[in-house]
Parts: structure tokens; C-alpha cells; sequence
């Protein structure tokens, strides 16, 4: 088969050409590639992915570090020392540069990657034929050519040409914005826009009803999602933690900017040596910056989404970790959250409720017929019918959340029923007439109410309904309308139960002791919805149903959704419309959910998570994944996720308390100072320590007490802490400034030697105290990665200080009563700063 046939480009309109003439040029036929085939063209056209690849990405970050203006800063001053001369900084500012980069973008780039193997175990999969057999194969390894099977709640995974189809309906709103299904099969097509081909399938829509065989034609960045895709990507919201972080960034760097520009000014018009003075506010400006945050962030991150893997939740955007610890409503369907994923069917009855075979029979031809998504009430009704059946499928009009009922024309004999079922109140709407000893009797107030009786009876032992209702069609009318379902004669009831799973009670209780708010948003009967809730003692009995949903303005229903935790009835939609609701009033919001029917409101949520088994819009839909349908699991993950905002928060306070003060209290005393108190080449080395010794920061501890409340990003808190903090620092390092400079009358090299050992141990020490909220020694033991990083980057000062290097970075031997003197100052500073810890954490609590 040749490899060399022409795939054109995503503009070119496919559709125009008739399903043999593209299998043709696509070297392919009904029967699917070869798989020899197949890896070939993955070789030639590359793996069918949106975003672009790993390799572009590193040289990217690369790139975007060296345009960043305090690199470019550096690798100025790394220049400005060459020439003058100056080979010692020269050679120094150049390995500080490479080593923080380097840092930066290796620890990135593992994390990136661990989490990216993460998300591609739980990466969408399609039905292709390979070898003439169908095959589940990640999206990712389609070409063109490849013949994809597709059914209801299927992506369709790129773009290509409807081969033959069934009640083909396609969400398309991604691409048009059109809210309504688009009907598509596979008549030729002579439209010019792709929106209007009907026959043609595009990447990113989704199969609302039926079923297709497509061949496909453009793969990866070629299909027409692949050319808007970075547009979309771009267009999601950031967290509340990123737009923290990034206004805290934007403040520090303005700070930076002024402070730095100042110091530059007064020490020029002081006339300082000019060199000299641009260099320090360069270290200045480098020492100020938390560099490491988008690392830290990163790291933290990626490491939590691995720690969430081993509790069975998979992480796809890793951001959304936060939001999980931050969250404080979830929200979920019923089925399979609360309940067992099993379904069985109890038994069929009648509409009196006396059991009936035929409402049995007639139930397992609607089931057996329908092709639309195959629901756990399709699979309990079939689960023990063996037998064939002597019925033949004549047409179907398929299930929609809408209308909550389907219905299938079947034909035996001489007879052609139209066999509809659905959720009782939709059959009853549709029915008129009852069927009473084989007898058609007019469905009057007087049955509807001993219905209902029979209804309510068995809604109130917990059982889930779907009601069964049937009508004579004349032979050969086929094309069926939903006019079609009116004038029913009904049956009776399928009766199944769904009992609520052992330990959702426990789930319940342990994630409203984290403070999560939890709701049932479920499309089921307010009856069963109350019954299930209870049995998992989720307590309220106050239930919203769609029908009042659909009346209420949103905001009415902003209004409404604080106080309700039980929602029935409910359609795809209104799920949506409950979580933004809920977003408008303030709540982080979760949504978890498996079905077609609660894609949108996983998309909508702050937090959407779907599980492993879902359909694939609902997995696409989501940020996470739970390999087990299980709330338990998400207990475990919403700890996970404070643990990482409780890290990164750390690392925060650490920048913007200890380091920003030091290096203000540093500016400050240049001023006043005859000499520099730091080098600039002391700055930088104090700067590369100090970074070093927050490495092990995303691997610490956390207390018990951060993880039992939602938390989400306080700005005003942070800069509390920093006030407090801050102060503490500058009243000590006023301390060791007069301590050395009046107390022993250092000298230049001398008063920056005590200066650099003073400001290196407590700015290291303090996170010993600023990593927990409790006094340090009740507090869990930091982990060991932090104690190494710390301590070890500490030794390393003091070798540089004290060691046989001291001269290369200007250092001078000290006086024992002058390093005795400035231990004393750390201690001192380091008790006080427990005190004022405990009041700055009380006033942002
Ligand atoms: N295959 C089907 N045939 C007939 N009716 C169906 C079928 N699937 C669903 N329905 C009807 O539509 C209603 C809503 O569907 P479904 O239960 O999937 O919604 P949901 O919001 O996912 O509910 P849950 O909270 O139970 O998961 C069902 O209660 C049932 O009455
Ligand atoms: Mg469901």
C-alpha cells in the first residue's frame, strides 16, 4: 500500500468526494488499515494530538527564561564583569545563571512529564478497525485512512467522512457555537462550508445520538479543531491560586523595579563607583525575585497529581489540584457515585403493580432494539434474556435527556408496535389509554391517581422506575416522528434497584468533615433521589426538580441553591445551570459525574471530574479522573490538594517575609553604609543558597490542621504575614548592623563577611518555623528533602564563608566573638519570629 498518497490540507472540503473515491486515495478500504500499515502513516503524519510536543516545549521554556529581563540583567552584568576585567565574577554570575536555569527547567521538566503519563493513562480511546478487527486504540495513534466506529457519547477523534450511520446526531458547538444537534449520514454533500456538510465529521464534536462509521481523512493539527484548539486552550479561566500568584509577582516585580532604580540613583548621586553600584542593584533586583515560584508551583503540583495517582485519582490539569483542596461544594449524580454501579432489574409489573410478562418482553425489545448509549437500564432489563427474539427492528426514535424516554418500532407477524419506555411521568404524558385485561381503557383521573398510588409505593422502598407504554402503527410506516410517541396505551413498570453502595455513608461523612458541601444533582425521581440521599445520610429532604428549575430566572436560582442539596429530575442543562449558580454565589464548585448528560456541568464546574468507566465527553470534560467510582478516593484527593496549596503557600511566605526583608533591610543599609554591605557577587551566592534550600519545600509535610478546611488564596492574608514578618526581620538585621558596625567597628570585608553568615542562617533557619502554624516541635517532622536542602545549602555557607575559598567571594576570617555574636542574633531573631509567626497566621486566619 503507498504511503505516498495526498492528505490535503484541513481547508480542503473532503465531503465533496464520494466515499470510494476517498478510500481510494486514502490507500484504505471498508475493512479497516493493516496495523503495519497504520505504523507506518503514524511515522509519516504523527501521532493525532492537538497540543504540540514535549521537545518544543523545553526550548521554549529555554527561550522564555532567557527573555526574561532579570536573566538578560545578569547575563548584562556577567558581561559588564568580563570585560572590566573582572574574571572571578565573571565565571561566577555565569554559574549562579546556569545552575538556577538549569534547576528550574530540569525539575519542570520531570514533573511536566510525570504528570503527562499520568493524564495519557486515562487518555480517550476509540473503537478502530485494524487487521479487519475492531480494536479500542488511544486517540492518539489514529491516521488517516483508519475506519472509526462511533456510537453515543464518542468524540470523534478527528476528521473524516460518514461511511454509513444511524440516527446520527452531532453535538457541533464547539466548531459553530450552535447549541442544537446537527443530523448528519452519508449522502453526498456539495455544500461549500464545512458547518453545512452533512456528511462529514469534524474533531472535538461529539455523537448525541446513534450510530457511524467513519473514514478518517485529516489527523492531529490538520483537522479543522486542531487550527482553533490553541485558541480554546488559551481561553481557560486561571485558578484563583494563579491569578494570586500572578498578582503577588506583578507586586514584587514593581516593588523590585522601585526599590532597585532608587538604591541605583542614590548611589550614583552619592557618587559611588558607577560599575560597582549598577552591579549591586542588579544582585538586588535577582535576590528579590522568588524566582523559583513557577517551579516550586510546578514541582508541588506534579507531585501531588503523582500522590493523588497512587489514591486512584488521575490528574489531567494540574491546576485543578488546588481548586479540589479550595473546594467547597461538590456536587454529583446519583448512579454509581451514591449507588452501586450494578443495576438489577427487580421485577416488571403492571400498572396496578401485579407482575406482568409482558411488560417484561416488550421492555427487553425497546432495549434490545435502541442504539443509543447502552444505560445500566438497558443492561439490568437484558441481563438474564437469552433467548433470541422473534421481533424485528423496524425504526427507532432515540433516547434524549429531554424527553427521558425512547422509543423502537418492532414487527412480528402481522403486528408493528411502537414500544416506547422512559421515566413514568414522560410515558404517562404520552399515553391515553391503560391496558386492563388485554383491554385499551381511557387513562381518566380516577387510573391516573391509582397509578400513581402504585408508583409512589414502590418509589418509597428506594426502587428505580422506568414506565413501559406501547401503540399499533400501520405496516410499512417507518419514518418515524416523535408525533409518532403520542396516543399511547401503557403498560406498566420496569422495577429496578440501584441500592445505595456500603460505604458511601462513610464518604459522606468524611468529606463534610473537610468542610465540602455536598449536593445530588440527579436526572432521577425526586422519590428515589430522597430515598438514596437519606440512606447515605446526606440529611436534607428539601428537593428542587427540573420542572422548577425550568421556571426559575438564574437568578432566582442563585437564590435557591444555597439551602437545596437534592436536585431530581433534572436535564443536562440544569445541571449546568445548578454549578454556575453555585460559581456566581461564590462556591469553588466540583462536579462529578460518568453520563453524556453531565459533560456540560463537569466543563462548567471549577473542579470536573468525571471516573474511569465514563463516556468519552465526560471524560474529555474533565480535569480529573477517578479510576474508581468511589467518593472515598476523592476524600483523599481533596486532602492531596491542600497539602500542595499548604506547600506552595510556603514557599510564598518564605519569599516574600525572609527574603524580601533581608534584601530590603540590604538596600537600606547601603545607603547609609560608607561601603556596600553586600558584594554584588555575595548577593548572588546568598540568592543561589537560599534557592537551593527551598528545593525540598514540595516534598514537605503538612499539619493535620491544613487539611481539614477549604482553603483558597487570601492576598490579604499574605500580605499580613509579610507586614509582621517583615518587621521582626528589619528590627534584627538594624541589630546586626549596629552590632557590627558599632559594636566591633568592622571594617568593609569584615562587616559584609557577618552580615552574609547572619543573613544567610536566618533567612534559611525561619522555614523551619513559617512551615508550620504550630510551634515547631509540635508540629509533623519536616520531611527529609527539606531538612537536607536546608541544612545542606546552610553548611554550604558556612564552608564559603569560613572555609579556604572565603577569599574568592571576598570574604575575610572573623573574629570568634563576632561569629558568637551573630549566632546570638539569629537565635534571638529566630524565637521572635516564632512569637510574631503565631500573631500574623491569627490575624489572616
Ligand atoms: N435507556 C433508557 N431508557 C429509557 N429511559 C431512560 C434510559 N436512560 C435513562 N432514562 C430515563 O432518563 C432519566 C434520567 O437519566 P439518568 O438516570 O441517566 O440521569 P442522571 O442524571 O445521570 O441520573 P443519576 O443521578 O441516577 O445518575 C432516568 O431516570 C430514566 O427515567
Ligand atoms: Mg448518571
Amino acid at each position: 500500500m503507498q504511503a505516498s498518497h495526498e492528505v490535503k490540507r484541513a481547508d480542503h472540503a473532503f465531503w465533496h468526494e464520494t466515499a470510494d473515491g476517498l478510500l481510494t486515495r486514502l490507500g484504505s478500504r471498508l475493512t479497516g488499515l493493516t496495523q503495519e500499515e497504520a505504523d507506518r502513516r503514524l511515522q509519516t503524519y504523527g501521532p493525532n494530538l492537538i497540543e504540540a510536543t514535549h521537545g518544543e516545549a523545553v526550548l521554549l521554556k529555554l527561550g522564555k527564561r532567557l527573555l526574561n529581563p532579570l536573566v538578560a540583567l545578569l547575563i548584562a552584568a556577567a558581561a559588564i564583569s568580563g570585560i572590566s576585567g573582572d574574571f572571578g565574577s565573571f565565571f561566577i554570575i555565569l554559574a549562579v545563571l546556569t545552575l538556577s536555569i538549569t534547576l528550574d527547567i530540569v525539575q519542570e521538566y520531570h514533573a511536566e512529564k510525570a504528570a503527562e503519563a499520568l493524564r495519557h493513562s486515562v487518555a480517550v480511546r476509540a473503537e478502530v478497525v485494524r487487521d479487519r478487527t475492531p480494536v479500542a486504540l488511544p486517540v492518539s495513534q489514529l491516521v488517516p485512512g483508519d475506519i472509526v466506529l462511533l456510537r453515543i457519547g464518542d468524540l470523534v477523534p478527528a476528521d473524516g467522512l460518514v461511511l454509513d450511520s444511524e440516527n446520527l446526531q452531532l453535538d457541533e458547538s464547539i466548531l459553530t457555537g450552535e447549541p442544537f444537534p446537527a443530523r448528519k449520514n452519508n449522502a453526498p454533500c456539495a455544500a461549500k462550508d464545512a458547518a453545512d456538510a452533512q456528511n462529514a465529521l469534524f474533531a472535538g464534536t461529539s455523537v448525541v445520538a446513534g450510530k457511524a462509521t467513519m473514514l478518517l481523512v485529516e489527523t492531529g493539527q490538520r483537522t479543522r479543531f486542531g487550527a482553533i484548539a490553541s485558541a480554546l486552550a488559551a481561553n481557560v479561566p486561571p485558578t484563583a491560586l494563579e491569578q494570586g500568584v500572578r498578582r503577588l509577582g506583578l507586586l514584587i516585580l514593581r516593588l523590585t523595579i522601585f526599590l532597585t532604580l532608587f538604591v541605583l540613583l542614590a548611589h550614583l548621586a552619592s557618587d559611588r563607583p558607577a560599575m560597582q553600584s549598577i552591579l549591586f542593584a542588579v544582585a538586588l533586583a535577582v535576590g528579590l525575585t522568588p524566582e523559583l515560584l513557577p517551579m516550586v508551583m510546578t514541582v508541588t503540583l506534579a507531585r501531588g497529581a503523582q500522590r493523588m495517582a497512587r489514591q486512584k485519582v488521575i490528574v489531567k490539569r494540574l491546576s485543578a489540584i488546588h481548586d479540589l483542596g479550595a473546594m467547597g461544594v461538590l456536587c454529583f449524580d446519583k448512579t454509581g457515585t451514591l449507588t452501586q454501579a450494578k443495576i438489577s432489574l427487580a421485577e416488571c409489573v403492571d400498572w396496578q403493580g401485579i407482575k406482568s410478562d409482558q411488560v417484561l418482553e416488550l421492555a427487553r425489545v425497546n432495549s434490545r432494539f435502541q442504539t443509543g448509549a447502552r444505560s445500566g437500564l438497558d443492561d439490568a432489563i437484558l441481563a438474564d434474556c437469552i433467548a433470541g427474539t422473534d421481533w424485528t427492528r423496524r425504526g427507532e426514535l432515540p433516547f434524549d435527556f429531554s424527553r427521558r424516554c425512547l422509543s423502537v418500532l418492532a414487527e412480528r407477524g402481522q403486528d408493528t408496535l411502537l414500544v416506547t419506555k422512559g421515566a413514568p411521568e414522560a410515558v404517562l404524558s404520552r399515553a391515553v389509554a391503560v391496558e386492563i385485561d388485554g383491554l385499551a381503557h381511557p387513562l381518566d383521573e380516577s387510573l391516573r391517581t391509582r397509578i400513581d398510588a402504585a408508583q409512589q409505593r414502590l418509589n418509597a422502598q428506594g426502587f428505580r422506575l422506568l414506565g413501559v407504554a406501547v401503540k399499533s402503527v400501520p405496516a410499512g410506516h417507518t419514518a418515524l416522528t416523535l408525533d409518532d410517541e403520542r396516543g399511547l396505551t401503557f403498560l406498566g413498570f420496569c422495577v429496578f434497584a440501584d441500592p445505595p453502595k456500603p460505604d458511601a455513608t462513610k464518604a459522606v461523612a468524611e468529606l463534610s468533615a473537610l468542610g465540602v458541601r455536598l449536593k445530588v444533582i440527579s436526572g432521577d425521581h425526586a422519590a428515589v433521589v430522597r430515598h438514596v440521599a437519606g440512606a447515605v445520610g446526606l440529611g436534607s429532604d428539601n428537593v428542587l426538580t427540573g420542572a422548577e428549575i425550568a421556571e426559575l430566572t438564574d437568578a432566582g436560582l442563585a437564590a435557591k441553591v444555597e439551602q437545596i442539596d437534592l436536585f431530581a429530575r433534572v436535564d443536562p442543562d440544569q445541571k449546568k445551570r445548578i454549578i454556575e449558580a453555585l460559581r456566581k454565589r461564590g462556591h469553588v464548585t466540583g462536579f462529578l459525574g460518568d453520563g453524556i448528560n453531565d459533560a456540560p456541568a463537569i466543563h462548567a464546574a471549577h473542579v470536573g471530574l468525571s471516573v474511569e468507566g465514563a463516556t468519552d465527553v465526560a471524560r474529555a470534560a474533565a480535569d480529573m479522573i477517578l479510576l474508581a467510582s468511589d467518593l472515598n478516593v476523592l476524600a483523599e484527593g481533596v486532602r492531596e490538594g491542600r497539602r500542595t496549596f499548604a506547600n506552595i503557600l510556603k514557599y510564598v511566605r518564605m519569599g516574600t517575609s525572609s527574603n524580601f526583608g533581608n534584601m530590603l533591610s540590604m538596600a537600606l543599609a547601603s545607603l547609609v553604609l560608607p561601603f556596600l554591605p553586600l558584594l554584588p557577587l555575595q548577593i548572588l551566592l546568598n540568592n543561589l543558597l537560599y534557592d537551593l534550600s527551598e528545593i525540598g519545600i514540595p516534598f514537605d509535610s503538612v499539619d493535620a490542621e491544613e487539611t481539614t478546611r477549604p482553603h483558597i488564596w487570601d492576598m490579604a492574608a499574605v500580605l499580613r504575614f509579610t507586614i509582621v514578618m517583615g518587621v521582626v526581620s528589619s528590627l534584627f538585621d538594624a541589630a546586626t548592623f549596629l552590632i557590627l558596625w558599632k559594636g566591633f567597628g568592622a571594617g568593609a570585608a569584615e562587616f559584609q563577611t557577618g552580615w552574609f553568615l547572619e543573613s544567610i542562617a536566618t533567612q534559611i533557619l525561619v522555614i523551619f518555623l513559617i512551615r508550620t502554624a504550630r510551634v515547631p516541635w509540635r508540629s509533623r517532622a519536616p520531611h527529609i528533602a527539606l531538612v537536607v536542602t536546608s541544612l545542606g545549602a546552610l553548611a554550604a555557607a558556612f564552608f564559603v564563608v569560613l572555609g579556604p575559598l572565603q577569599s574568592l567571594f571576598g570574604f575575610v576570617p572573623l573574629p570568634w566573638p563576632l561569629v558568637g555574636a551573630m549566632a546570638a542574633v539569629t537565635v534571638a531573631y529566630l524565637a521572635s519570629a516564632e512569637v510574631a509567626k503565631h500573631f500574623a497566621l491569627k490575624q489572616g486566619a
